[in-house]
């Protein structure tokens, strides 16, 4: 059984190809077209070389949606921003593994208290067996997301390596081997994902799909909401 999760598919346009001046509309028409969650990139200017949205910004989203909003926060302090998103409206608080070797525990907690959903995020070059203690910790990560290009910008290639992390000459657990541990942990891809590249993605084991520029640069970008969800979803039935 390879790629069989009890983990629904979600489909998350990345919310950094839209038009920021009309965010809100933006929204609400990718909920319209199926989006099941809003993919939120938040970047400090210093974990990557891009400077984007902040709490204020989630703020004032939240007032015009109740759509799920995934925040991933690409920021050096994560735990500087929990209060901060928690009482903006964030749904989900994805920070990164690379910056949190020490005090994952208490943050993993304090998202929790703030009625956030904790997930963790790696690089394309950070082994997926750093974040096992997160997913089997007495309060764990309930999402951990793969990073399929190094972090920091929309439109960059897809990297069909990080399913099973073969990176020259080192060889690090990816994807399939997180579906194969946790079957139904919610497994999120994120870079460079569309019609194109999904079924790599999806049969390797990944349910939860973050796609910007190849949602939002489609004619009919519905039509690839649903593309993505076809293949996450035959992927499951076929096991
Ligand atoms: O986090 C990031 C980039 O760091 C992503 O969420 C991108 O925004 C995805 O964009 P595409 O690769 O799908 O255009």
């Amino acid at each position: 059984m390879a790629a069989a999760a009890a983990a629904a598919a979600k489909i998350a346009p990345s919310m950094l190809s839209s038009d920021f001046a009309n965010l809100a509309s933006e929204a609400e028409r990718m909920v319209r077209l199926g989006a099941d969650w809003l993919h939120m990139d938040v970047m400090d200017g210093h974990f990557v070389p891009n400077l984007t949205i902040g709490a204020p910004v989630i703020e004032s989203l939240r007032k015009h949606t109740k759509a799920y909003l995934d925040c991933h926060l690409m920021v050096t302090n994560p735990s500087d921003y929990v209060e901060a998103f928690g009482k903006a409206g964030a749904s989900g608080f994805t920070f990164h593994i690379e910056v949190t070797r020490d005090n994952w525990k208490e943050l993993i907690q304090s998202i929790k208290a703030k009625g956030m959903r904790p997930g963790v995020s790696l690089k394309p070059g950070t082994p997926v067996e750093d974040v096992f203690p997160l997913v089997e910790a007495e309060t764990p990560v309930e999402l951990v997301l793969v990073m399929t290009v190094e972090p920091g910008f929309g439109g960059q290639k897809f990297m069909p390596e990080m399913m099973d992390k073969v990176i020259p000459s080192k060889f690090f657990w990816g994807v399939r081997t997180l579906r194969k541990k946790y079957p139904s942990l919610d497994i999120e891809v994120d870079g460079g994902l569309g019609p194109s590249t999904i079924d790599v993605a999806a049969s390797a084991g990944a349910n939860c799909i973050v796609a910007g520029s190849s949602v939002f640069g489609a004619a009919d970008p519905g039509q690839v909401i649903s593309a993505l969800r076809k293949s996450v979803e035959a992927s499951q039935i076929k096991g």
